[in-house]
């Protein structure tokens, strides 16, 4: 990073204090900012209302993969630069995407909190387990993965290195997308439904845009069937409210969730769910990706600065 090029503001807790107070607090000039850094995920939309109050912005950094709370289109009519952490997270993601799908289906989790809370097991009475070892064997056997990405190559990445994993313990592979991807070999898909109907497992892992959002709705979920499980480490909305009720009323087998509508909380019913795994929105984050993070909003910066490209850009269409 070269200091002399700009220095950083304190940083802005979005949760204690508004733009406005931040910025009257520390008596800034908002004509002093011209690129603004979120970290980690941004609980408030950076829009309009953000953009009038640092007139001079010129670029946005996100330390997320998502840029769902940035208005793009905006940025594109101010002419503001936007950057992401490109795939970086991808592998991370990956992992718990695949860790929240066994999870789910061998109960694993329901099984650890049966143990400690009765001390000791007699299996037969194990009355967390919804799908018994010998279900989950067959099932294995015909699990197919839904790997969905929609737009952009950073969440295909994601979707390819799920797709890599899952086909290591023998599941078919199918995906859906906009268009056919000549380089990937599944077999693909186009509708939704139709998807849904020939898989036992969704992997959600594509970004929340006006296209995505409600994508997985109850007629998707039914299709999935009784034992389908849904593993979502995209955003929650990429899923309707249904699916809280669908797993209450068992019309789907389970869920494996990192994201939720309005975190930090979590819908109170998925709290005493057996057949669902719930995670903090913290798939991305090892210390590694996290340092790694760090150092890509500086290279972007430094980018800036330095009037090139940003490494890790959101193309504005
Ligand atoms: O959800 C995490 C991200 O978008 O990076």
């Amino acid at each position: 990073m070269s200091p002399q090029n700009y220095s950083l503001s304190k940083p802005w807790n979005v949760n204690s204090l508004t733009l406005e107070q931040f910025m009257v607090e520390n008596q800034y000039d908002p004509s002093m900012f011209q690129a603004l850094i979120f970290c980690p995920l941004c609980p408030l939309p950076i829009n309009k209302m953000v953009f009038q109050l640092l007139p001079c912005l010129k670029v946005v950094v996100t330390t997320s993969t998502g840029v769902n709370h940035i208005d793009l289109s905006e940025c594109q009519c101010r002419g503001i630069q936007v950057a992401n952490v490109g795939s970086l997270y991808s592998e991370d993601v990956a992992d718990v995407a695949v860790a929240l799908l066994i999870g789910v289906l061998t109960s694993i989790v329901a099984a650890d909190r049966f143990v400690r809370a009765t001390m000791q097991f007699d299996f037969p009475q194990a009355s967390y387990s919804k799908i018994v070892l010998s279900d989950f064997v067959g099932f294995f056997d015909i699990l197919r993965a839904l790997v969905k990405d929609i737009k952009s190559s950073r969440f295909e990445a994601l979707a390819w290195k799920v797709a890599k994993r899952l086909e290591a313990f023998g599941c078919i592979i199918l995906y859906l997308s906009r268009k056919k991807k000549p380089f990937i070999t599944y077999p693909f898909y186009s509708n939704m439904l139709e998807l849904a109907s020939n898989s036992d497992a969704l992997v959600l892992c594509c970004p929340l845009n006006e296209e995505t959002r409600h994508m997985v709705n109850k007629e998707v979920m039914l299709a999935l069937g009784n034992k389908g499980v849904i593993v979502n480490v995209g955003r929650w909305s990429l899923i309707d409210e249904e699916l809280v009720n669908c797993l209450i009323e068992g019309h789907i087998g389970g869920a494996g969730l990192d994201v939720f509508e309005n975190e930090p909380n979590v819908p109170q019913q998925l709290l005493v769910l057996d057949n669902v795994i719930l995670s903090p929105h913290n798939a991305a984050f090892t210390n590694e990706t996290f340092m790694a993070a760090t150092q890509l909003v500086e290279d972007n910066l430094e980018a800036f600065f330095s009037n090139k490209s940003p490494v890790t850009p959101i193309k504005l269409n």
